[in-house]
């Protein structure tokens, strides 16, 4: 992004907050001193760990020219102070009002775009990926904020900028830069992951919201939210947005009961499901997946909606894409894109790399890459991809060394239970020999002699497809869109899904 782009005077900035300041420009905000620079005015706030307020001097020793500082007393909110040439403006309640002077500082970017905020326990950045991709493919320049970065598609894929803080939600600032950004770029619709954490800290308070998405809630992040009614009201936290038109929830989660209970009343409500479960869908308009069938690369299902009915096809794997989709779609439909054309487009979605990702082999087994590296991200992974096959399932994994040793055996104990074939591997093995880290997930089998060991993982992936029948499926997991193996302390390039790309032309000769 280029930095001067945004370039405006504090004077009419803080005079829409009250406060007469100089006529001083700068080129943008930022949250951390080490960033600031002479146009580039400092924000300190009060965190979770440290007080911003602490990085003042240093911020001067950088140059600042502008200075915005949160102050607990609410008579020095707009008082001015000088130290050499830097003006500090003391502002009451700042960390409140972050969203607020971030959108009026980059002039209320959300209001000139169509915005979809997508939350949930799981399946936000599916979610929000599916729908950019749709809509791109149906000719509207989109794009996307969450986990992965931020980036304006081309079709079904993008080019992602990783966001400084690595948050799922962007802080208040960054937010309002990057959609700044997008209205320059002639962006029509942005989707972007909303986190719990982003909604209850205001860091969207100030992003105009068309419509919203609740994929689902489970047990997570209960170090910062406490309960989990503390949770799922965070959640609810966005039916509050500015600007809120619809409400897509996903009526086979039972939380989608509050949800409907808490919309205001000029928010609709639209529902999915796959089947026919919820009393509530009467009641509202919706989108329903029925009839679900899994091929070995895709899903097809009947689509009962308000807006029609067909059966469609995704080359997307598991129950889970089936919801994804739903509530893609439903955004689209409620949008006012027409029914046959999203339909049309359907087919060309692909999956966010490297999750739950298929490769076809059209005379061998299928592979399928994800990224799971935990027991319970195993176990769904192998369920999911169990209902794809008539065959067998094989299951290619490692552990990481160096790192929780408790996880070896439980996952070994996953593979033996949900796949017919395990196949053990490495997966950063770091300091650690991988032979003694295959033999501690052994630990977890009952029959640790059936299991293979190769600790090359393309080595693996070649004896899989040597012996696998072609309606098998094999499942490579732990890596999923990583591009590096950390072996002894080298970090070694390893991209999977190039490695199986390669061997997908090797085996069409
Ligand atoms: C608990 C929490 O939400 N923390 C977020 C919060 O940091 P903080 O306010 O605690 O920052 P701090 O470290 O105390 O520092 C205070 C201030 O001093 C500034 N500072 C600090 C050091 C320095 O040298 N100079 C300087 O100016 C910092 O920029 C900050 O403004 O504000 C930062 C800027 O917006 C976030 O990056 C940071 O996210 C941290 C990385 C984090 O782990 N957040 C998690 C809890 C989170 O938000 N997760 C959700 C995802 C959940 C999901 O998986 O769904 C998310 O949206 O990412």
């Amino acid at each position: 992004m280029a930095a001067n782009t945004f370039t405006q005077s504090i004077r009419p900035l803080l005079a829409k907050f009250g406060i007469e300041a100089p006529d001083i420009r700068i080129n943008g905000l930022t949250l951390d001193s080490r960033q600031v620079s002479r146009d580039l005015a400092f924000v300190a706030v009060q965190g979770h760990n440290l007080d911003g307020r602490d990085f003042i001097p240093q911020a001067i020793s950088l140059g600042a020219r502008v200075i915005m500082t949160q102050t607990d007393d609410s008579e020095a909110h707009g008082a001015l102070e000088m130290r050499g040439g830097t003006v500090i403006v003391h502002l009451y309640d700042l960390p409140v009002m972050l969203s607020s002077l971030a959108a009026a500082f980059f002039d209320y970017p959300a209001t000139k775009l169509e915005t979809v905020a997508v939350t949930g326990t799981n399946g936000k950045t599916s979610v929000v990926q599916l729908l950019s991709q749709l809509k791109s493919l149906l000719d509207s320049r989109s794009a996307a904020i969450g986990t992965l970065g931020s980036g304006v598609y081309e079709g079904t894929t993008t080019r992602w900028i990783p966001s400084p803080a690595d948050n799922t939600t962007p802080d208040a600032i960054y937010m309002q830069h990057i959609l700044a950004d997008f209205v320059l770029q002639k962006v029509r619709q942005v989707a972007f992951e909303a986190s719990s954490h982003a909604i209850v800290q205001g860091r969207l308070s100030q992003v105009k919201t068309d419509f919203a998405v609740f994929t689902n809630l489970s047990r997570d992040h209960l170090d910062y939210h406490q309960t989990m009614e503390n949770y799922a009201a965070a959640k609810r936290g966005l039916l509050r947005q500015p600007g809120l038109r619809a409400v897509v929830l996903n009526a086979d989660d039972r939380e989608h009961k509050n949800w409907c209970d808490a919309a205001q009343p000029g928010t609709e409500v639209v529902l999915t499901a796959v089947g026919h479960n919820s009393p509530l869908l009467s009641e509202h308009r919706h989108c329903l997946a029925t009839n679900v069938q899994y091929h070995q690369s895709g899903v097809q299902f009947r689509l009962e909606s308000s807006w029609g009915t067909t059966v469609v096809h995704a080359p997307l794997l598991g129950e889970f894409n089936v919801r994804n989709l739903l509530s893609a779609m439903a955004i689209l439909f409620v949008q006012g894109e027409r029914f046959d054309d999203v339909v049309r487009v359907l087919p060309m979605a692909t999956p966010v790399s490297g999750r739950m990702e298929v490769f076809s082999f059209p005379r061998h087994a299928n592979i399928v890459v994800d990224y799971a590296h935990t027991p319970d991200a195993l176990d769904q992974v192998l369920s999911s991809a169990r209902a794809h096959t008539d065959g067998e399932l094989w299951c290619i994994f490692g552990c990481g060394g160096d790192r929780d040793k408790g996880k070896r055996p439980l996952m070994g104990e996953v593979a033996e239970h949900k796949a017919d074939y395990v196949v053990i591997t490495t997966d950063n093995s770091r300091s650690e020999n991988p032979a003694n880290i295959a033999d501690d997930i052994k630990a977890g089998l009952t029959q640790p002699a059936s299991a293979v060991f190769e600790p090359d993982r393309e080595a693996a992936i070649r004896y899989c497809l040597a012996h696998a029948k072609p309606d098998d499926l094999i499942i490579v997991a732990g890596k999923g869109h990583e591009n590096y193996q950390i072996i002894d302390q080298k970090k070694i390039d390893y991209n999977e899904r190039a490695v199986i790309a390669r061997l997908q032309e090797e085996y069409s000769k």
